[in-house]
């Protein structure tokens, strides 16, 4: 993607406050602190309302895997419900690829919401009654799609998803992570543009959850979606994301690749999240090592038995494979980044 490109989600000095006259409270808090955002939520705090979210302001670029984290209730939900316009934000600017999405009327929001918007939540909402096929068709027959059409995509994201040959199965008699694929099967069904995920993963239990993951990352490479994605599992923030922001009392204090926060987390909070992700320091290169390709020998080098830490600090600002050598400066293999920082922290886990 060109740097200049529209982001597919921009979000500019975004608030939510709870609490009542929340508006004209924060913007008089805003004025009494000359605009210091932290002040005025401190205020706003004092007089017992609730900033859930704090003058969040970021970019998330298009087909970019965008992870927001943070522990219970610091403002996660809230956050992409602003993003995603299902509430109303007290102050501040959100546009989708380009567009104020708080401008548009309601039946511009309704529009955006069945043609770009997908969503998908840790209760999955599925329909009791009906089969896995019909929730997954729900959203085309909403939109008034004929019914052999909307069966014929469902059954397409239903086989993209696993579940094939389980089209006529009652959402009771299916795993919890069956039922989880059913969700995401019916927020994908929509060739949604922006896909938001609020913690889909959570209330499974950790084997299947992992597998979900692989799955997920699976699925991602074979669509063209921008994805924000909740978690407060660092060790899934860290196996999914391009980019993770983190979230600590209604701010977030850190945006970075997984790379970066590991290496580089900007406070003790952040460092926390990271804590018990150890492995670096005693699994080697030669564990992540794939067989060269055609790779050559400019740039940053890893030996076969630097351990996973030095290599993560040697190819930090790598987006792309890295070269392998031997004791002789021969190149042995090559390992990706991103396979770095997964076995780093999560193979172990
Ligand atoms: N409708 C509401 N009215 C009042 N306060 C709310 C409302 N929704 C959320 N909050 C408060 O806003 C803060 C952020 O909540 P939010 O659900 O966004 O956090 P979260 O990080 O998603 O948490 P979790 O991981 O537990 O879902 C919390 O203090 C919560 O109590």
């Amino acid at each position: 993607m060109s740097e200049d490109a529209t982001p597919a989600i921009a979000c500019r000095n975004l608030w939510q406050v709870f609490g009542p006259n929340a508006g004209a409270e924060l913007a008089s808090a805003l004025a009494a602190n000359g605009g210091d955002a932290a002040a005025a939520a401190a205020e706003l705090r004092d007089k017992g309302l609730i900033p859930a979210v704090q003058d969040v302001g970021f970019d998330v670029r298009p087909g970019e895997l965008f992870v927001i984290m943070g522990l219970s209730g610091s403002g996660k939900s809230t956050l992409v419900r602003g993003l995603s316009r299902l509430l109303d934000v007290t102050a501040g600017d959100v546009r989708i690829q380009g567009e104020d999405i708080a401008a548009g009327s309601k039946a511009r929001l309704i529009e955006l919401r069945r043609k770009k918007l997908g969503m998908v939540f840790q209760h999955f909402g599925l329909f009791p009654h009906m089969s896995v096929l019909d929730n997954v068709a729900y959203p085309l027959r909403v939109q008034g799609i004929p019914r052999a059409r909307r069966h014929a995509k469902a059954r397409e994201v239903i086989e993209l998803v696993g579940l094939g040959g389980r089209e006529s199965a009652f959402p009771r008699t299916l795993s919890g992570g069956q039922r989880q694929r059913v969700g995401i099967a019916r927020s994908l069904v929509g060739d949604c543009e922006v896909w938001f995920l609020d913690e889909p993963f959570s209330a499974l239990d950790p084997l299947i959850r992992r597998q979900l993951q692989d799955e997920f990352l699976q699925i991602r490479a074979k669509l063209n979606t921008t994805i924000v994605f909740i978690t407060h599992d660092i060790a899934e923030a860290l196996k999914l994301a391009d980019r993770i922001a983190i979230m600590r009392d209604g701010e977030v204090i850190q945006i970075g690749t997984p790379a970066q926060i590991v290496l580089n987390p900007v406070d003790s909070y952040v460092r926390e999240f990271a804590r018990d992700v150890a492995k670096g320091r005693h699994a080697r290169v030669a564990s992540v090592m794939k067989p060269a390709s055609g790779i050559t020998g400019d740039g940053p080098a890893l030996r076969e038995g630097m351990t996973l830490d030095a290599a993560l600090a040697t190819c930090v600002a790598a987006q792309a494979p890295v070269p392998v050598t031997d004791g002789a400066g021969k190149i042995v293999g090559q390992v990706d980044p991103a396979d770095l920082v997964s076995a780093l922290h999560v193979d172990d886990r």
